[in-house]
């Protein structure tokens, strides 16, 4: 927990709210910035292609520390910005999930949120959204989150109506290193979809939501909300279930960023439920083999045997496509970047 000098409890009016960037699991989510100079989290890190970098926010650290941390990363210019009012806005910087205590009474949806505060808090990892600290007052409780400035996944997938194979691979290297530190955690997801992920500065896919996270192995029930789409068959039959619910939902995941749409989805819950648990589904023709060799290896109906997070990451289509990815990246930065 933070003490800040003053020696008291860190609260909202720390902090100025900005506009609201939509809904989390629990409450409404806005931009914030820090009033004075508790958090040292105005650091803008100019990369030298010029792309703008994500604020960290570091609680009570010195100015000296941050420029100290700064000159050690080599390659990388840091404009630290000073506390002036006028001068934070510039900054992406962290947001909060804003909940309401009496949503919470009722006891359910408390300890969901006791477990996603336990476990997020303790998650350090570039593809999972940090909670860097919660507070309370009278009638709230709040969450301090990082920001993800790129916005939210399933936006970017409707915008776009489908992503390319190099960048809907680097995303499957991603969410599956981000998982498989989860999963090294004890902690399964469980609510994988392009709704709880975000991009961040760099366009790095980010896991936003733990809403519905547990540790692991778990059968515990839960009042399903929202789509079955990336359900897997135990969970729609309401069997045991351990992480490789994870690796069903990610094979999901991977077709719906190459198709626009999920590959389960039907217009009745009934012919949804009996596709999923006989893993019933085809490719349009554009997809191409690689593809197809992943999501077949991971829509597969026993649990036991879906490839690992390893064996994704390491999969010739994503290596394939992540290096693909890196290339153009690199031209880009070669050339004269507009
Ligand atoms: C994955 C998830 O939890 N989504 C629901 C909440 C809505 C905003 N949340 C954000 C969270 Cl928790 C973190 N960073 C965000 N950045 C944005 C955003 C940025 N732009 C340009 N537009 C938006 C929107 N939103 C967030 C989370």
């Amino acid at each position: 927990k933070y003490t800040p000098d003053k020696g008291g409890k860190m609260s909202i009016k720390d902090f100025e709210i900005g506009r609201p960037l939509g809904k989390g699991k629990f409450g409404s989510v806005y931009l914030a910035r820090t009033k004075t100079g508790f958090f040292h989290c105005a650091v803008k890190v100019s990369l030298p292609t010029g792309t703008l970098s994500k604020c960290a926010l570091m609680p009570w650290l010195f100015w000296d520390k941050i420029f100290e941390s700064a000159r050690q990363m080599n390659g990388v210019q840091w404009s630290a910005l000073a506390y002036a009012d006028n001068q934070l806005s510039t900054v992406s910087i962290p947001i909060f999930q804003v909940l309401f205590k009496s949503q919470l009474i009722s006891g359910s949806v408390e300890h969901q949120l006791e477990r996603e505060i336990e476990i997020q808090s303790h998650l350090h990892h570039p593809n999972i959204i940090r909670l860097y600290t919660y507070f309370w007052d009278a009638k709230k409780i709040y969450l301090v989150l990082e920001y993800a400035p790129g916005g939210e996944m399933y936006k970017k997938l409707t915008t776009e109506r489908r992503f390319s194979e190099p960048t809907a691979g680097k995303y499957m290297y991603e969410i599956a290193d981000a998982l498989s530190y989860c999963h090294r955690k004890n902690v399964i997801h469980r609510d994988i979809k392009p709704e709880n992920l975000l991009i961040g500065t760099l366009g790095e896919l980010k896991i936003g939501d733990f809403g519905w996270s547990v540790h692991a192995p778990s059968n515990k029930r839960q009042t399903m909300c929202g789509t079955m789409d990336y359900l897997p068959p135990e969970m729609v039959q309401g069997m045991a279930h351990s992480d490789a619910v994870d690796l069903w939902a990610i094979g999901v995941l991977c077709y719906e960023f190459l198709v626009g749409n999920p590959p389960f989805e039907h217009e009745n819950q009934g012919d949804t439920y009996s596709a999923i648990k006989e893993a019933k589904f085809d490719y349009p023709d554009y997809i191409k083999k690689g593809a197809r060799d992943l999501i077949g290896k991971l829509l597969v109906i026993d649990p036991k045997k879906r490839i690992s997070l390893e064996q994704v990451k390491t999969h010739y289509w994503v290596e394939m496509m992540v290096e693909t990815r890196r290339r153009a990246e690199q031209r880009e930065a070669g050339g004269t970047k507009t």
